[in-house]
């Protein structure tokens, strides 16, 4: 049988332009090799999974290739980017500081630093998660940065940059990389799809680029996880029963019972709702997210900061005509209490139902108010 590999490995990105949502990075790096203005420190900074590592890779493969394309970027078929692309290379070396964290990790990584590379031109370092480095590993490093050897590049990533000490980041060219956007990685994730032969629905992958929340690593494990589950046919709704999300659908009638004060219609599909296992805090954070997105649909320039796939979008839009915005803000402040009580209270269910009713109310207090 043939060995699986994970899609987030099978699909890492072996050049710069096929790096997703990164362009501004990748071009000042790619413009840097061109005009050989190579600095000897970076730090790339971001959330998890969205190329940090990667980006350093390719950036140690092209600074060591024997032909460079015009382009800045690798050839990928030289001797030195094969042995980088097959994980033989010596000029690249990588240390998770998450497990190797002390004085001793880093001693040995500042003694091979003095070393001249056998081949190719540099030795790049990359230190991952470098701000869990205990403190006093950070000194013996903070030396080697001050003054590295000319054939010795470092690159340094991190989830929280605000954990880095100024004399690291005063050192270092820093880049910050994004969160991917949803629509992005919609794309991303329908080239692979049609690479492994799956068919997809494009609200499929929706759903999947919502959960991965801006990190490409976790849309690709999501993206395994879901085709171990459904097969070659992905289809919405098998996708949402496997990740356990609810569909739209609940929120935008929910949002329609609220409006009518259909108090005993809302409980009947609460319960309903509970019925399939669904947990009812994630419903109050997900009608908090739905109205925020009701929200961004009322207003012309926003609507755009929407991301859903297009018929979604419609129901929005559609949803948003129906609402006044003073009736989303006063949802929005229902909410906003129950989830702050939530937590600390024994009795959940009935914690998420008295918002229900409170919700079904809004307009209803109005309506008295003004009277
Ligand atoms: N911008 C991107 N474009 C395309 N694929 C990406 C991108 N970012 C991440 N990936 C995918 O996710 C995998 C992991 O990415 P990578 O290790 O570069 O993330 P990272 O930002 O270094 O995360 P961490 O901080 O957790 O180490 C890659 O192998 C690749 O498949
Ligand atoms: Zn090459």
């Amino acid at each position: 049988m043939e060995n699986f590999i994970v899609s987030a490995r099978k699909y890492r990105p072996a050049s710069f332009d096929t790096v997703i949502g990164q362009h501004s990075i990748t071009s000042t790096l790619r413009n840097a090799i061109l005009n050989k203005q190579l600095a000897q420190a970076y730090l790339f900074c971001g959330p998890r999974g969205v190329g940090k590592t990667t980006c350093a890779r390719i950036f140690a493969k092209t600074i060591n290739c024997m032909n460079l394309q015009p382009n800045a970027e690798p050839c990928n078929e030289c001797e030195s980017c094969k042995a980088f692309n097959s994980g033989r290379s010596l000029n690249i070396h990588e240390l998770d500081a998450a497990s190797n964290n002390s004085v001793d990790d880093i001693r040995g990584l500042v003694d091979q630093v003095r070393i001249l590379p056998q081949v190719g031109k540099y030795s790049v370092y990359i230190i991952d998660e470098v701000h869990m480095l205990s403190a006093s590993a950070f000194n013996a490093f903070l030396k080697t940065l001050e003054e590295p050897p000319a054939h010795a590049i470092f690159i340094l990533a991190t989830t929280e940059k605000h954990k880095i000490l100024p004399t690291i980041l005063s050192r270092c060219q820093i880049y910050d990389f994004n969160r991917i956007k949803v629509p992005d990685t919609i794309e991303h994730l329908k080239r692979i799809a049609a690479k492994e032969g799956v068919q997809a629905e494009e609200e499929a992958l929706n759903v999947i680029a919502q959960k991965a929340d801006g990190a490409m690593r976790d849309a690709l494990s999501i993206f395994d996880q879901v085709v171990s589950f459904c097969g070659k046919d992905l289809t919405y709704d098998k996708v949402i029963e496997n990740l356990n999300v609810l569909d739209y659908d609940y929120y935008f009638k929910l949002t329609d019972l609220f409006h009518d004060g259909k108090v005993a219609e809302t409980f009947l599909l609460f319960n309903e709702i509970m019925e399939k296992g669904f947990d009812a805090g994630n419903l109050v954070s997900g009608l908090g997210r739905h109205f925020r997105d009701l929200l961004v649909a009322k207003e012309e320039v926003t609507v755009q900061l929407l991301e859903v796939s297009a018929s979604i979008k419609e129901r929005y839009l559609k949803q948003a005509k129906t609402v006044t915005s003073e009736f989303i803000f006063d949802a929005l402040k229902v909410i906003e209490q129950c989830e702050m009580q939530y937590k600390m209270r024994v009795e959940k269910r009935l914690c998420v139902e008295l918002t229900l009713i409170k919700l079904c109310q809004i307009n209803e207090l109005k309506k008295k108010a003004l009277a």
